[in-house]
């Protein structure tokens, strides 16, 4: 990629500091720091004289290290290493207020600003995270900030048969997992860290591909401990081999320390594994609290202990009851309890120091922690649905038909569970009198629960993940959402079988672990984003498997190879489209739409929920600023266009923040009283630059058919089936002369989907209009773009009686079932072919 250059306002970093893109760099403001206050109202009103694609997706800032008398500004050495030439006079006096260019290291690292923390006591500090990588070419101003000409260093795309780079990758790789598994541990003088950031860390890792090489190094660099010359080298390494080597050293150094002073120095190489299970180390971890007394650190899961810390024995027997006391806890069902059983007596028979030894403890641990029985107590009682409609209500605006199937939805759902209810008391009382066959045939006449899994489909930041959340918060239970996007590897959904060292559960059952229940609302969010068969199996095979009630009671964890059953749980799934679910998936589903909102219900939205939610998590009070209706609606035909409110959310958040920092410094300088929290339009104009969306127009172009904007594989076999409806009628079209010609040769077609359409619908070879899905979010682009009559596929006649009335009033809307119908009203001048003739054509084709 060719370096691209900007004019960007530069921070010097405290000393010793430095950011490296891939991660959020707390900033904090002193009073004694005018530069950053200056450089943040120079930001966002440069924002305003940028184009958007200058506005380079918000990076607004370049973080600069100090620079340190043992380097270059380049990264080069001052001195040579052999050198026992005494210590260059120390940096101390240099701070990133008084610093001067030359006080400044030759890279940096362009980062968007992405909060501001603390106003209103005086001081403040920014939150920044960090994007690119930076050369500083010149410096253009000093004061009241430093700004300069930069260039971006982009990393060279990496050749998939570069087999050093592969290599150092994998070696990067496995030593960041080692570098997690060790922080986990507590030493003294450190905090362990906490084992929900250690499992994320550990997924960013795992999901890195060689292609991001040079990202993960930066990364790491980040995290892993090295002095200020090391850091500023790894800046400066642009070649990304050079990189990963240094940050490779910087890591094994780190990870040699930590094994010494967990006394396991003697494990060492190829033993290591190349998968560390957190979880169990999260658990040792929190027993080794416990138990301060307890000497050495048994071994990792599958390394062997050779020469490894004995255990202390006096100990092992309470090692054993707890665990026996955490599986009787977890009430087990009687297959789960037979296994378990066998497992603990075999554990008893190993040694501590052997491989095995971990794995089966671990294992253990993971039974007695899944919710075999637990359940929230259900919320599903006469005032249920009175509750959850008002759940409903209060999170969201509008939906009214969305809000009405789910109330239907819990409403069976109620049913069903107060059948079971009074099932399940004939049960009990028939058990109490010994007639068994009556409690048997009792039971069988319990209802399974079969109704469908619900699937919220709709374009992004419609409301569906907040529908789900308010679903759980009505029912009482617990929320969990489950990421599928990205899913590629059947092992995430169903675990690894244990023979794979290190192997986990899969993403159903640690989500269960997490919330601790076996009724929870699991959300699969973008379950249209989930792989299909590949050679590491398949998961949309195994999503099936879960959300089948004929099969999800006996759900099979590979790791955990047990039943489990998923029958109690409340699954409701996303997707953004349904062209990408696998039909025997989406047979198991009823669909709900969300369609996108108008530019009022998103006024609407914004106002009630959106503003009031940014301004609080935005730490500004009440009253602190101020929307009115004509700026709202400024935001959203201006900077936004979308189906959803997301990006609208977004950019109230800019404002707020914006308004923030103008309060604060309005108070620093003790003139509050000059503070307006009351935005006006040329406020937003000023806070979000220069407007994103006037019109998109479809350029002319040359050449055949060019397909731009948002189209999907659909709409474009739809254009093609158009066109060849258009060729085989280019006579009947007066397009020629000469039906045996290309009518295509001359010509040129564009078609052009604005962002945030929702690309679907055709004509058949027939040129018979057929249905089309997203009627509301057509009209409400073609009524926002201005047009004043649609032409409607006649089988759309029932979607026209959903739309808000603002649409109907706004449009004239007209139906039709032909294309030949349809091109009588788009040129009434022309001389087209009757009705009578229709057959006539089409039998030709
Ligand atoms: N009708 C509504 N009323 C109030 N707030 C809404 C409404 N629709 C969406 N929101 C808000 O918009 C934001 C985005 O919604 P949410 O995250 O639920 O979208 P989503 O459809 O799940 O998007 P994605 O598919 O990208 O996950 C949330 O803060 C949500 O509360």
């Amino acid at each position: 990629m060719a370096p691209s250059k900007a004019k960007l306002p530069l921070i010097p970093l405290a000393k010793d500091t430095i950011l490296l893109p891939g991660i959020v760099l707390r900033i904090p403001v002193p009073n004694d720091r005018p530069d950053i206050p200056a450089l943040l109202s120079n930001v966002y009103s440069r924002a305003a004289s940028k184009t958007p694609s200058q506005r380079l997706d918000n990076v607004n800032v370049v973080c600069v290290p100090l620079n340190s008398l043992l380097l270059t500004r380049d990264g080069q050495k001052t001195i040579s290493e052999n050198e026992h030439s005494p210590k260059p006079k120390e940096s101390s006096d240099i701070n990133p207020s008084n610093a001067s260019k030359n006080d400044l290291f030759g890279y940096g690292v362009a980062a968007k600003i992405s909060g501001v923390e603390g106003r209103g006591t005086g001081e403040f500090a920014l939150l920044v995270e960090g994007v690119a990588r930076v050369k500083i070419e010149k410096f253009t101003q000093e004061s009241p900030f430093f700004e300069a000409e930069v260039t971006y260093m982009h990393d060279d795309a990496i050749s998939s048969d570069d087999v050093a780079i592969q290599g150092l990758f994998a070696h990067l790789k496995q030593l960041s997992r080692h570098l997690l598994f060790f922080t986990l541990l507590p030493r003294p003088g450190f905090s362990p860290l906490s084992p929900l950031l250690a499992r994320r860390l550990e997924i960013y890792i795992a999901r890195r591909g060689v292609q991001d090489a040079g990202r993960l190094a930066d990364f790491m660099a980040n995290i892993v401990e090295g002095s200020l010359e090391e850091k500023l080298q790894v800046l400066a390494a642009l070649d990304v081999k050079d990189r990963i080597e240094r940050v490779i050293a910087l890591l094994q150094r780190q990870v040699d320390d930590l094994k010494n002073s967990v006394s396991i120095a003697s494990f060492t190489g190829p033993g290591v594994p190349s998968n560390i299970d957190l979880d169990q180390m999260t658990k040792l971890n929190g027993r080794r609290t416990r138990r301060p007394g307890m000497p050495g650190m048994p071994p990792p899961p599958g390394m062997a202990g050779r020469g490894g810390a004995p255990m202390d024995d006096e100990q092992e027997p309470n090692e054993m009851d707890e665990l026996k006391g955490k599986l009787d806890a977890a009430r087990l069902t009687p297959e789960a309890a037979k296994v378990a059983d066998r497992e603990l007596k075999r554990l008893k028979k190993m040694s501590p120091a052997q491989a095995e030894y971990q794995v089966t403890r671990n294992y253990l641990e993971n039974l007695s922690e899944i919710p075999w029985s637990a359940v929230t107590e259900s919320h599903l009682g006469v005032e249920t649905l009175s509750r959850a409609r008002k759940q409903l209500d209060d999170d969201h605006y509008g939906l009214e038909k969305v809000k009405k199937r789910l109330l239907e939805y819990l409403a069976v759902l109620k049913l069903k569970q107060s059948i079971n209810d009074d099932l399940n008391t004939q049960v009990a009382k028939a058990e109490e009198e010994k007639a068994l066959e009556r409690a048997e045939s009792l039971k069988s006449k319990r209802v399974v629960d079969k109704s469908p899994i619900l699937l919220l489909v709709g374009p992004p930041g419609v409301g569906k993940t907040s529908l789900a959340k308010s679903i759980a918060t009505a029912l009482g239970r617990k929320f969990h959402r489950i990421s599928l996007g990205g899913v590629r590897d059947e092992a995430e959904i169903r675990g690894h079988r244990r023979t794979y060292i290190a192997a986990m559960p899969g993403l159903i059952v640690n989500g269960l672990k997490k919330v601790g229940v076996a009724n929870p609302v699991f959300l699969l969010d973008e379950i249209d984003k989930v792989g299909t068969s590949n050679y590491h199996g398949d998961p949309s095979a195994a999503m099936l498997e879960v959300l089948d009630p004929e099969q999800n009671h006996t759900f099979t964890d590979h790791y955990v190879n047990i039943p489990i059953d998923l029958s109690k749980v409340l699954f409701i799934a996303t997707a953004n489209s349904l062209d990408t679910i696998p039909p025997p998936l989406l047979d198991r589903m009823e669909t709900i739409n969300l369609p996108g909102y108008t530019t009022l219900e998103k006024r609407h939205i914004a106002m009630r929920h959106l503003i009031p939610k940014q301004i609080q998590t935005n730490g500004l009070g009440p009253g602190q600023v101020e929307f009115n209706q004509e700026v709202v609606s400024k935001i959203i035909e201006s900077y936004t266009r979308e189906a959803g409110v997301r990006n609208l959310e977004r950019e109230i958040g800019s404002v707020c923040r914006a308004k923030a920092v103008e309060y604060a410094e309005a108070k620093d300088a003790r003139h509050v009283e000059k503070y307006k929290p009351q935005l006006s339009v040329e406020d937003i104009e000023e806070i979000l630059g220069i407007e994103k969306y006037d019109e998109e127009i479809a350029e002319k172009t040359s050449g055949s058919v060019q397909l731009t904007g948002k189209l999907g594989d659909v709409l474009k076999e739809s254009v093609e089936v158009a066109l060849s409806w258009v060729k085989a009628h280019a006579y009947e079209l007066s397009l020629t002369h000469d039906p045996t010609e290309n009518i295509m040769k001359k010509r040129s077609i564009h078609v052009h989907c604005p962002s945030g359409a929702i690309p679907k619908g055709e004509i058949s070879l027939r040129g018979r209009v057929t249905a089309v899905g997203g009627i509301k979010e057509k009209l409400i682009g073609a009524l926002r773009a201005g047009v004043k009559t649609v032409l409607l596929p006649a089988q759309n006649r029932k979607d026209v009686k959903d739309l808000p009335q603002e649409v109907k009033e706004g449009l004239q809307i007209i139906h039709v079932q032909h294309i030949w119908e349809a091109m009588r009203y788009v040129w009434p001048e022309s001389h087209w072919p009757g009705e009578e003739n229709l057959a006539g054509i089409e039998s030709r084709l």
